[in-house]
């Protein structure tokens, strides 16, 4: 760990931290290369400097950060920071020490030895750390508050911040009952200013934060939550022909910028994300349904822009700090205000001009309505009685579908929401209502006359997506599941299957070792499976509407035709059949998930699309070869070809003509399909017969599988001992060869900190 920073300028961090605002200033400077500050970062940055509470109101993207970080720099000892989100610290951890500022966190995706020097340092007589991020729940327990309190007693604790501290409201969101037990920490630390910090909180969360925190009167810092860089408009579904083009043409038309577009499901990310693709928008898809080493890689990419466009669930976005985020779309309505303000906020961080564009639908409307009063009637919630909950749920939504709903301007609606007076003259034709003030209207009347009959039919934006509220896949809901986790069992996702990974580690044998951590994890990897076999509706029909259809499994194999096609431009030197190939990857996606249906299927295909855009060409050879080596294995009685065309092979040995036999039994061929034969374009056009008379009509109805699988994807266990042989031997890439096939996206438990990585997002 790095030893105690030095301050430029020989200016040691003083006790009580008292630093004229010049001072400050040059700290600013130096460390994060901003010649002034913000808003009210001074303010809040002197108060609690001063050793006052602060409670700090600040838009999204406004810099509330740095209100804790200057103190940390120029004050002695360490600055705890209590954040909801792994994802959230670990992002700007890695952000400080990219600053060269020591910083650290706590939680359970650390490894045992990391979290080990973290606490020498804190133990030491003088800690390095200037700043260490935890959760709420670590905070809670008794083992952390002690820690605290030595450290206090030592004079080494100088300011404890709060970050989206309106998760301790019970009306906010977010809600987690550890958020609550921070209130303890005033009585325990009487004497340590408290700092709590906030984009969305309307009045009634203002006085809950500060009446739950026991703040001592409190320097109230209040900043508008206006985001004058962000023009806001609403485009309506119902009036669109088609709302994936029109999202793919306002793309387009805006230069193929860093954009988020936010959807309510897993399934609709997936088919955007192929729609954009096909459209030649560099896109990727990011929801809970994918793995975490998958995810990362998209915000990665993403992040360093290979990706422009990630279509993403609320999974996506706090604490994520790309500045230069042009436009954020929302494809299905969001829940609330509030929502749709951190959202849409994530645009122009860097203070550029940028876009809000919610698409509003009828049908999403009418659904989302149906959800909320749902969820609100099943929620357990302490302590607010839940048809006080159900209101408040109904109200909030109700604010943003009258922002959705009505001609005045959009601007003033998002702000008199949190309850801010708006000038008239604010708002300066920065949203569609003011800027086509007649247009709006108009549309509105129209939308009024769209035909009652419509409303009940199943939205197009629905088509691939299941319409029961209470099984799709989204995970709008599963951030207030967080309630029943314990301690650290907190992750940057809220996905079923990582909470289920979480439940499993948090109950894993401590000291059982390698093997019977193994094993605890591949009993839950089972249990998972079958839990997910036995989810069955009661009387429902599921099952029907989240089975795999034949013009998906078509598109996909399209896709992955494409894919393997841009595989092939990009790396130059691959030999294989796209169509053949396709057909092969399709399959075992198939095959692994129709049972549990097509948001899995979805995901995986996506997973594999994005396995072939990155991989080398040496992995995606060693795949197809083994494809194609099994397929010999089974001997050419089956008929199977292989995907490959081997270099090696002489002419005469090259195969004359690529047909592939397969039977789909599940499955109609496609057209698509028939005409599946190995590129042509290394072989010599005298040794070719066309398809038809290698497969023929009656060979495409009976084709065969099972002669040509993939290579299975490695069970957890084969993963993971291939990963332990991989870092005892850090031997080279051909050994590792099953980590070059994608992770399944749903049962692999793929929580880092069991394998002993953590899970870093790079800025
Ligand atoms: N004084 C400043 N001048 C210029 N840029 C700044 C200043 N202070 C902070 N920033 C930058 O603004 C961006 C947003 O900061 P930060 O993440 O702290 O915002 P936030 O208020 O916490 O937003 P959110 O509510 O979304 O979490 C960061 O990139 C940060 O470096
Ligand atoms: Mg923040």
């Amino acid at each position: 760990m790095k030893k105690a920073l030095p301050l430029k300028g020989g200016s040691a961090g003083s006790r009580h931290g008292t630093k004229s605002p010049k001072e400050l200033e040059s700290v600013l400077k130096q460390y994060f290369g901003y010649s002034e500050f913000r808003g009210r970062q001074l303010e809040a940055i002197e108060a609690v400097l001063s050793g006052r509470d602060c409670f700090c109101l600040m838009p999204t993207g406004g810099g509330k950060s740095m209100c804790y970080q200057i103190p940390a720099l120029v004050k002695t000892g360490v600055v705890l920071v209590i954040s909801p989100l792994i994802a959230l610290m670990e992002n700007q951890v890695s952000s400080l020490k990219s600053k060269g500022i020591p910083a650290e966190f706590l939680s359970s995706t650390q490894t045992t030895a990391n979290k080990n020097k973290i606490h020498e340092d804190l133990d030491s007589g003088r800690p390095s750390l200037k700043l260490l991020y935890v959760t709420p729940e670590l905070v809670a327990t008794s083992g952390f508050k002690a820690k605290l309190t030595k450290l206090h007693n030592r004079g080494l604790l100088g300011l404890v911040a709060i970050d989206e501290a309106h998760c301790i409201s019970t009306w906010g969101h977010d809600f987690r009952p550890s958020y609550r037990k921070i209130s303890s920490l005033r009585k325990q630390f009487p004497d340590i200013p408290i700092l709590a910090l906030t984009a969305t909180a309307v009045p009634k969360v203002q006085k809950d934060v500060i009446s739950s925190l026991s703040l001592q009167n409190p320097v109230i810092l209040k900043a508008s939550f206006n985001r004058p860089n962000i023009f806001y408009e609403v485009r309506y579904k119902d009036l669109l022909d088609d709302v994936f083009s029109d999202i793919s043409n306002l793309l387009k038309s805006s230069g193929n910028v860093c954009s988020i577009i936010y959807c309510l499901e897993r399934a609709a990310c997936d088919d955007l994300t192929m729609h954009l693709s096909q459209q030649g928008i560099s896109s990727a898809a990011y929801h809970a349904g994918l793995n975490s080493k998958v995810r990362t890689t998209v915000l990665d990419d993403w992040l360093s822009s290979r990706t422009q466009v990630v279509v993403a669930t609320v999974a996506f976005g706090m604490g994520i700090d790309r500045h230069d985020v042009r436009i954020v779309c929302h494809f299905n309505l969001p829940k609330s205000m509030e929502s749709f303000y951190q959202e849409s906020g994530r645009a122009g961080r860097d203070q550029q001009p940028s876009r809000s564009v919610l698409y509003y639908g009828l049908e999403d409307r009418r659904r989302m309505e149906f959800i909320l009063r749902n969820s609100s009637s099943r929620k357990q919630q302490p302590p607010s009685s839940s048809t006080e909950l159900s209101e408040k749920t109904l109200a909030d939504f109700s604010q943003i579908v009258d922002y959705c709903e009505s001609s005045t301007c959009r601007r003033k609606k998002i702000i008199e929401s949190f309850g801010e007076k708006v000038q008239p003259t604010l708002c300066q034709r920065t949203c569609d209502a003011c800027k086509h003030p007649n247009q709006v209207a108009s549309r509105l009347e129209d939308l009024r006359r769209v035909p009652n009959s419509r409303f009940n039919k199943i939205s197009p934006v629905f088509k691939t997506s299941s319409v029961d509220p209470k099984h799709f896949d989204t995970e709008f809901w599963n951030r207030e599941d967080d309630v029943s986790r314990s301690d650290e069992d907190i992750s940057d996702s809220d996905d079923e299957e990582e909470a289920l990974s979480n439940v499993a580690i948090s109950k894993l044998p401590s000291k059982g070792g390698f093997e019977a951590r193994l094993e605890a994890l591949e009993r839950a990897e089972n249990a998972y499976n079958q839990a997910k076999g036995q989810t069955k509706p009661q009387g429902g029909n599921l099952v029907d509407k989240k089975s795999i259809s034949q013009a998906l499994r078509d598109a996909s194999r399209k896709r992955l035709s494409g894919a393997l096609g841009q595989a092939k431009l990009r790396l130059g030197d691959l030999r294989f059949a796209e169509e053949a190939s396709a057909a092969h990857l399709e399959t075992e996606c198939f095959k692994k998930y129709q049972k549990v249906g097509k948001t899995f299927y979805n995901s995986q295909i996506a997973a594999t699309v994005r396995w072939l855009s990155s991989s080398s060409s040496e992995q995606i050879h060693d795949r197809l070869e083994a494809l194609t080596n099994q397929s010999t294995d089974h001997g050419a009685a089956a008929g199977s070809s292989p995907c490959i065309i081997p270099d090696a092979l002489g002419e005469a040995e090259k195969p004359a003509v690529a047909t592939v036999s397969h039977k789909f039994a599940e499955t109609e061929p496609s057209d698509e399909f028939a005409k599946t034969v190995v590129s042509t374009e290394h072989m010599e056009p005298s040794k070719m017969s066309p398809p038809e008379k290698s497969i023929g009509e009656e060979g495409r109805r009976d084709r065969t599988i099972g002669t040509m699988d993939l290579p299975k994807i490695p069970s957890f266990r084969e993963f993971m001992s291939q990963k332990g042989r991989d870092r005892a031997t850090s031997s080279s890439r051909a050994e590792s060869q099953p980590h070059g096939v994608p992770r399944k996206a749903g049962p692999v438990i793929s929580k880092e900190g069991a394998t002993g990585t953590s899970k870093k997002m790079k800025l």
